[in-house]
């Protein structure tokens, strides 16, 4: 049996305490120098997803390595983030300038020890695997840059989302203000504005109050990815640090820039902050600028609610972002209290028949006189197509645009009440799609989006590379970027809060369909994502 040997500390327990002399010679483990790394293994069968590059794989009869045996750590998994020095492992590196700093200089643990991980699932029983852990976010002892070395720089990708400008805001204030760096540069219009437009100097004067503002400082774009162009434009300009902000495919972007980096052998340090409207980013608890949204799609929530209780059969429809994942629409709903039924990606729903939605909403009318749909833009697009013989068109970076289901599940209602049934509804359409991404983020967002940005550097400066950073279970962790961009989000119906939502409503959940019982089971797989995805 295959016995996985993952390396745990950056360095051993007795060098941790290293002398404070800088530059010190680097004592990061590679690969190879395995007599410095604490091991802890577990047996092949019981992983799950792939390795990153920092975790070992070794038979042990093959390589003569054997486990320091350790009964409790069986089962224990550390999905650890790259580092520079398993590719430049004759790095300096220096004492930490943090503990010198006005912020930090009366905290009683400054740096977060190396032994220090978050785990993947925090509810167990007495029987379980340790199971998946990550690093745990924070500063270091020892860092991989001089501050007057770094030269950092900053880009948005994809879609707008609130708190995009605290972020770059906090990256650059962090920067300065607790490492001393000078040197920061705005990458403006996306992952093309690397080759193709001038750099803006950031200063923490010149990004003083971006965050109260909606969208991105630096702008934003789809599509224009070119690794070899951006990685050459990051050697030219001498850049050491990328912070890279962005969802799904810009963290694709983020790994494909890493990996380039690691080739050409460059001292260059990568890091993602992932960034979703949608939440669609696996692992981390939920992406930020998520409640400001939910926040705000109750305003139209409730303006559909207020125009369709003041007429008679008053029908509301309220569209909100949600491509793949219905996550926006499923909180919006379960905030909300006022909203009948909510139709989302991840669950399929019928209009005609018995257990169908309009059935339902004339049952709604006949008790309330009013009822108000929340819709998730991604639902139903098979139906969608299908009415209006669409074909698939796609945005820059290959992203299948949507139909609008909402106008299309209007007009059906509509037309079911009026010809069908005979009977005279109001019905009141609220799309609000991108009122709710481009707003600045709350409260809870902004403090959020610093310690997101503030992860990110600790980690950069640390030497960490081809990271993501966010929250797990509370915790901030970096990431393999490779483990957030495996999969997707998606609600699973199967879940307790898609069933506290359906307790809530009491909408039907649509399965007394044959054909869609057909497709849910289907869906309940873990493969469900992938079928979703190809089949509309
Ligand atoms: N597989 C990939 N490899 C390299 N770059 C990619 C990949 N997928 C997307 N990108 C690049 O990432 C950037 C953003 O991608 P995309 O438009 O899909 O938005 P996103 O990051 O997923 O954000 P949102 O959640 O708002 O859609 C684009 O510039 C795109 O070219
Ligand atoms: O900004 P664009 O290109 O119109 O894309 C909108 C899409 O971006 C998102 O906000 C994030 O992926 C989706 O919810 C939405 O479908
Ligand atoms: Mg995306």
């Amino acid at each position: 049996m295959d016995t996985v040997f993952t390396s745990f500390y950056p360095y051993s327990h007795s060098r941790n305490s290293l002398p404070s002399t800088s530059p010190s010679t680097n004592d990061f483990p590679s690969h190879t120098s395995l007599s410095f790394a604490k091991f802890v293994f577990t047996k092949q069968s019981s992983l799950r997803g792939p390795f990153n590059s920092h975790s070992i794989k070794v038979r042990a009869s093959e390589d003569g390595l054997i486990p320091p045996t350790d009964p409790q750590n069986e089962d224990f998994i550390l999905e650890d983030v790259p580092h520079l020095t398993s590719f430049l492992p004759d790095l300096p590196m220096y004492t930490n300038p943090l503990k010198k700093t006005q912020a930090y200089a009366i905290v009683k643990q400054t740096f977060v020890s190396p032994e220090d991980v978050v785990a993947h699932k925090v509810v167990v029983q007495k029987e379980s695997a340790r199971g998946v852990h990550f690093r745990r976010a924070g500063p270091r002892e020892k860092v991989f840059f001089k501050s007057e070395e770094v030269r950092a720089c900053i880009v948005t990708c994809g879609g707008l989302c609130p708190g995009i400008n605290t972020v770059i805001r906090e990256i650059v204030c962090g920067l300065n203000n607790m490492y001393g760096v000078e040197e920061i540069l705005g990458i403006q219009g996306g992952y093309r504005g690397f080759y193709s437009k001038n750099t803006v100097q950031l200063t923490p004067k010149s990004v003083n109050d971006i965050h109260k503002r909606g969208g991105t400082f630096l702008q934003t774009s789809r599509g224009g990815h070119d690794t070899n162009k951006i990685v050459d434009n990051i050697q030219d300009r001498g850049i050491n640090q990328v912070y890279i902000i962005g969802g799904d495919g810009t963290q694709k972007g983020a790994a494909a820039i890493y990996k380039e980096v690691e080739r050409r052998g460059i001292k260059v340090a990568v890091a993602g902050i992932p960034k979703t409207i949608d939440n669609d980013i696996v692992v981390i608890d939920k992406s930020f600028g998520f409640d400001t949204a939910v926040e705000e799609a109750q305003r139209a929530i409730n303006a559909a609610h207020v125009e369709v209780e003041s007429v008679e059969n008053g029908v509301g429809i309220v569209k909100l972002m949600g491509r793949y994942s219905g996550f926006i629409a499923m909180h919006a709903t379960l905030a909300s209290r006022d909203v009948d039924c909510c139709l989302i990606p991840e669950s399929p729903f019928y209009l005609e028949g018995q257990g169908g939605l309009f059935e339902f909403v004339e049952q709604r009318l006949k008790e309330n006189g009013h009822m108000v749909i929340v819709l998730a833009e991604g639902a139903g697009q098979e139906y969608v197509a299908q009415s209006f013989h669409a074909s698939a068109e796609i945005d820059a970076s290959g992203n299948r645009l949507l139909l609008d289901v909402g106008l299309w599940l209007t007009q059906k209602i509509k037309d079911h009440f009026t010809n069908v049934r005979k009977m005279a509804i109001n019905m009141k359409y609220i799309d609000p799609t991108y009122m709710i991404r481009a707003i600045p983020s709350n409260a809870s967002d902004n403090i959020y989006c610093t310690l997101l940005a503030h992860s990110a550097i600790h980690g950069a400066m640390a030497g960490y590379t081809g990271f993501t950073v966010g929250p797990v279970n509370s915790r901030h962790a970096y990431i393999p970027i490779s483990r957030v961009t495996e999969t997707t989000n998606i609600v699973k119906l199967t879940d307790r809060m898609w069933a506290r939502l359906l307790a809530s409503t009491n909408q039907p959940s649509f399965l007394g369909c044959e054909a869609v019982q057909e497709r849910f089971a289907n869906k309940m797989d873990d493969d469900f994502h992938n079928l979703k995805i190809t089949s509309i």
